[in-house]
């Protein structure tokens, strides 16, 4: 099958260009860029010499969409909003990396990304690929919007409780840490060296755009979730997401019982690896991988769970789950592609 990369010069591209390159089951076909055109990506990147001698191509989305199978957009939001409908309704089936597809309510996208929100109808469409707890939907996806970075560690991590009415809907805390890839490669005061090194810092408080799809997803869950507290901050390393969440339970429980709960949930998901009890995971555990390592603990002075849930921003959290998606719309194996072990230390 051809795969088809746009925003192949990003930080999301070439992690699509690396997982690609070595998948069994898709052919990187093309890529494609705006500001490009008919030089190899290895100028920027050479890294990817010998992995991808493909020339950076000018986006064309008519013939894109009957010359590929698939076309993985890794544009920033704002920009798949206007690419995605016309890649759509052709051959190709398109995934959509970027917030533009993920939020029903276009008014929320417009408060929270303070752009113009694609067409209603067609966001409707779009299947919200959480993988792990929407596969039926991914099966049957023509356009496919991939979950954000913070919301893939957030919610893969509440999913058990919330699912089974474990924790009180209207407390919940998620503090999240990020790697500065996560910003992409643009520049900006706030990922510059000097800023970032050596430093630890929160960033958009309150007005984090990841807050409605978090609680998009939480409602569809569970119809008494309220509004949460979500806190982002940025890590002096160059990938890696940690999301420390924080929830009163609604009924007295231990650890070995949530843990159970925990095991029970995921014991069929290749990616979502549930750590013994104690073993607390760190970023770089997961790094270069599609997993997302998850521990829960209960504080028994206060009757509080604490979820810590880790993945790679550019991996599980951006390009992995893309394809993971991918791999379920041509009916390959899940994994395909996607075998890749944590680089550790
Ligand atoms: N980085 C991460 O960890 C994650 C990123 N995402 C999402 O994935 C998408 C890509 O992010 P990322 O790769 O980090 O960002 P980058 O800024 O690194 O790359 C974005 C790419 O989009 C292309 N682009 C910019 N403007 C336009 C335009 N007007 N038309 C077409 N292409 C354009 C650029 O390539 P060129 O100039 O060559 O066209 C650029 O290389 C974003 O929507 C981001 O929110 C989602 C989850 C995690
Ligand atoms: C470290 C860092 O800056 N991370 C970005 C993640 C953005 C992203 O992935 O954007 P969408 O998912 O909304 O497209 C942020 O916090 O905004």
């Amino acid at each position: 099958m051809k795969a088809s990369v746009i925003g192949a010069s990003g930080y999301g591209g070439i992690e699509l260009i690396r997982l690609l390159s070595n998948h069994p089951d898709f052919e990187l076909h093309a890529i494609y860029s705006s500001s490009k055109e008919n030089v190899s990506v290895t100028e920027d990147y050479p890294h990817l010499a010998e992995v991808c001698s493909l020339p950076l191509t000018k986006i064309d989305p008519d013939t894109i969409k009957e010359t590929s199978d698939v076309v993985f957009l890794a544009v920033p939001s704002g920009v798949a909003s206007g690419l995605a409908p016309q890649l759509a309704g052709g051959h190709a089936k398109v995934v959509d990396l970027s917030g533009d597809l993920r939020l029903k309510e276009t008014n929320d996208y417009k408060k929270w990304y303070k752009k113009e929100p694609a067409d209603k109808a067609f966001i409707a469409d779009a299947v919200y690929g959480l993988t792990e707890w929407n596969r039926e939907n991914v099966k049957t996806a023509k356009v496919l919007s991939n979950p954000g970075c913070f919301p893939t560690a957030a919610l893969l991590g509440l999913a058990p409780v919330v699912k089974n009415n474990l924790i009180d809907m209207k407390n919940i805390i998620i503090d999240a840490k990020s790697g500065v890839s996560g910003a992409g490669r643009g520049l900006s005061p706030l990922v510059h060296f000097a800023e970032m090194n050596d430093n630890f810092r929160i960033y958009k408080v309150n007005e984090h755009q990841h807050i409605p799809e978090i609680e998009q997803q939480l409602t569809w869950w569970n119809k008494d979730t309220a509004p949460i507290t979500f806190s982002t901050h940025l890590l002096p390393v160059s990938r890696g997401i940690m999301a420390t969440t924080y929830a009163p339970l609604t009924s007295v429980m231990t650890t070995e019982e949530v843990y159970a709960l925990y095991v029970e949930t995921y014991k069929n998901d290749p990616f979502v690896r549930v750590r013994p009890s104690k073993q607390f995971p760190g970023i770089k555990e997961v790094a270069g991988s599609n997993f997302c390592d998850i521990s829960v603990d209960v504080d028994t002075r206060t009757n509080r769970l604490v979820i810590v849930s880790v993945i790679d921003n550019l991996v599980k959290g951006a390009a992995g789950q893309a394809i993971q998606n991918a791999n379920l719309m041509f009916n390959f194996d899940e994994t395909s592609g996607l075998k890749g072990f944590p680089m550790y230390p």
